[in-house]
């Protein structure tokens, strides 16, 4: 078996994407309905406060700590303006974004993503908690994405990597200002306290995801599903939604709020491990995304993760004895597990 025969053989025991520009009707596997969540699930729930909309910071203003603390604890996301990304650089990782999706999908899945792995063409890894299949494909990468690229476009792959790798550089550049920010929200310094988020022992490892996603024009938008409710295992993810709504995040008694599209921003979510650092004082945010029959929504998630050694527990400065720690000590590794087995139940698998 050659090596691009063996790949595909072991991504097709997980659910690759769909070959979505030949369906023209929603397939039955597409279709969600009430019953196909956890009836604990809050999508029963229905937004019934339609005035809730998720706060804009600009991260230039000194008002951005009070806001920024603010909307972790209420809501566990929010946006940005005015965080410094070339507008010009949004417009090239879409460009290449697009180019990437438009393959034809025999073309994508020689790049598919291996079980147990990030990087690669596939769908969304949590698609194994839910019977009901999402009306979405992406394509992951942790730096440099040559090695999937190049299976994509054995010639012409320089221009995507290089966008990509710029785009990274400036998400990582700017998810530092904000964790900074928001550390600094609770008067801790990123110095003192994020230590632990470094590569132990000098080590290369992970501690970023760059994720593409793809929604696809869909038969059916009241019917399926983009991305079904999930909490980000990140410290924080910066999203940037494009020009095509979808994003939806929960607020417990306002249900499912749209995120508003606002013109070069980014709209940032609370992860668990954040949830986890500041003991429970902002809270990882759920969040869904929904389809529609008239455009092909383009998006791209930037996770900022901890590398897996990293040890992960409740500031020191945040916990006393009116304030005790919430959650058990965890390194990334194992918290990648837990998320991998328990899913949204992962924060509540560690819950002192
Ligand atoms: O497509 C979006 O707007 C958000 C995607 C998302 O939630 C994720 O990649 O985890
Ligand atoms: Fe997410």
């Amino acid at each position: 078996m050659n090596p691009t025969m063996e790949t595909q053989t072991q991504a097709h025991k997980f659910p690759l994407p769909l070959d979505f520009d030949n369906v023209s009707t929603l397939p039955d596997s597409y279709e969600w309905s009430t019953t196909t969540l956890p009836s604990d699930d809050p999508c029963h729930y229905t937004n019934n406060d339609r005035k809730a909309s998720l706060p804009v910071i600009d991260i230039g203003d000194p008002s951005a700590y009070d806001l920024m603390r603010h909307a972790c604890e209420k809501w566990g996301a929010f946006q940005v303006i005015n965080h410094g990304v070339p507008l010009s650089l949004f417009r090239e990782t879409e460009l290449q974004t697009r180019r990437l999706f438009s393959l034809p999908t025999e073309q994508k899945l020689l790049a598919a993503r291996l079980p147990a792995t990030l990087c690669g063409y596939g769908s969304a890894y949590f698609q194994a908690f839910y019977t009901k299949l999402m009306w979405s494909e992406g394509f992951g990468m942790t730096g440099s994405p040559l090695e999937h690229a190049r299976k994509l476009w054995p010639e012409d792959h320089a221009k995507f990597c290089e966008v990509m790798e710029q785009c990274q550089a400036e998400m990582k550049t700017l998810c530092n200002k904000i964790v900074g920010i928001m550390l600094g929200s609770l008067g801790l310094t990123h110095e003192d306290d994020m230590n632990w988020f470094q590569p132990q022992n000098g080590s290369d490892q992970i501690q970023c995801l760059f994720h593409l996603n793809s929604y696809p024009v869909c038969p059916n938008p009241d019917r399926a599903m983009g991305l079904a409710p999930h909490t980000d295992t990140s410290l924080i993810t910066v999203v940037n939604q494009g020009n095509i709504g979808g994003l939806q995040v929960y607020q417990d008694g306002a249900g499912w709020v749209p995120v508003e599209l606002v013109e070069g921003a980014f709209v940032v979510n609370v992860g668990d491990l954040m949830q986890i650092v500041t003991n429970g004082k902002f809270k990882s945010v759920l969040h869904r995304v929904v389809v529609n029959n008239t455009c092909h929504r383009l998006a791209t998630s930037f996770f900022l993760l901890a590398s897996p050694d990293a040890k992960i527990s409740p500031l020191r400065q945040l916990v006393d004895s009116s304030h005790p720690p919430l959650y058990q000590a965890v390194t990334g590794k194992e918290y990648f597990q837990l998320k991998y087995k328990f899913f949204n139940k992962a924060l509540e698998s560690i819950r002192l």
